[in-house]
């Protein structure tokens, strides 16, 4: 009995006469960790942009946490969070103060946020840098708290652009403790990253080649279905034909 919170059918964006995403048609479930991969240029972020309510499709369909993403997105983005490549974390801002901010702009009271606060910087390990500007903080840093303010307000989605890109592979797992612990909580997990570590992590992936969604299972079933030994040589055979990308 697994809860739906995203569905989409034919789901399509052009810009022009070129498509981006191309018909894409998946459901996501409550509490899954749901790896979205593809090449460079394969669609993923403007996938994502329109399951955010952030773009609008050229056609199809999609719900987010029960929501129509023509109609309703400002009700998706109440119910969501997103850290993007650029998170949107304030460099001249403490990390006290950025959790402050953005608690403020999820609507959490002057109490939640002291608590959350608290929490936060406790479980983050960031005792001694609370007081410190964010921009003096090393990247894996900035974007544990960049995850952690994107779900302050426990959304039912989060959706995560290539949230570990740069960094080395110990803090990147750091990072997926961080999701694990979300997730675990019932917050649903939604990633595209480059990384193939990082997608054995997920309960399940889907490939994105030039627009199309060719693939989607469990990491397990993939190597399966592929005869491969990893996920490198997964995403190698679904790839190696793609126009698009470098
Ligand atoms: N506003 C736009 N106008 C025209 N083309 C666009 C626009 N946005 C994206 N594209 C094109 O759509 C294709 C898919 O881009 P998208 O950013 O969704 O890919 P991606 O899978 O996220 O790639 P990456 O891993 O590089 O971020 C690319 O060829 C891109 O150039």
């Amino acid at each position: 009995m697994n809860d739906i919170v995203i569905k989409t059918d034919k789901l399509t964006k052009r810009f022009g006469d070129f498509v981006a995403t191309d018909a894409i048609t998946f459901e996501v479930y409550a509490g899954e960790i749901f790896g979205f991969l593809g090449a460079n240029g394969a669609g993923k972020t403007t996938a994502m942009r329109m399951l955010c309510g952030l773009l609008t499709p050229s056609s199809g369909e999609a719900s987010i946490a029960g929501f129509d993403v023509y109609k309703q997105t400002e009700q998706i983005k109440k119910n969501i969070g997103y850290m993007s490549q650029k998170f949107s974390l304030y460099e001249d801002l403490t990390v006290r103060e950025n959790i402050t901010f953005f608690g403020g702009i999820y609507g959490l009271s002057d109490a939640q946020i002291d608590e959350k606060s608290e929490v936060l910087i406790r479980q983050l390990g960031l005792d001694q840098e609370a007081k410190k500007l964010v921009g003096s903080l090393p990247l894996g840093w900035k974007q544990k708290l960049a995850f952690s303010v994107a779900i302050l307000h426990e959304p039912k989605i989060v959706f995560l652009d290539e949230p570990t890109g740069g960094v080395d592979p110990v803090t990147r797992r750091q990072f997926w403790d961080l999701i694990y612990d979300a997730a675990g909580r019932g917050i649903t997990v939604f990633v595209t990253t480059h990384y193939m570590d990082e997608a054995e992590y997920c309960n399940r992936i889907s490939m994105m080649v030039d627009g199309v969604m060719k693939a989607l299972d469990t990491p397990t079933n993939l190597k399966k279905q592929f005869s491969a030994e990893s996920m490198d040589e997964v995403f190698y055979e679904l790839a190696r034909g793609a126009v698009r990308g470098e």
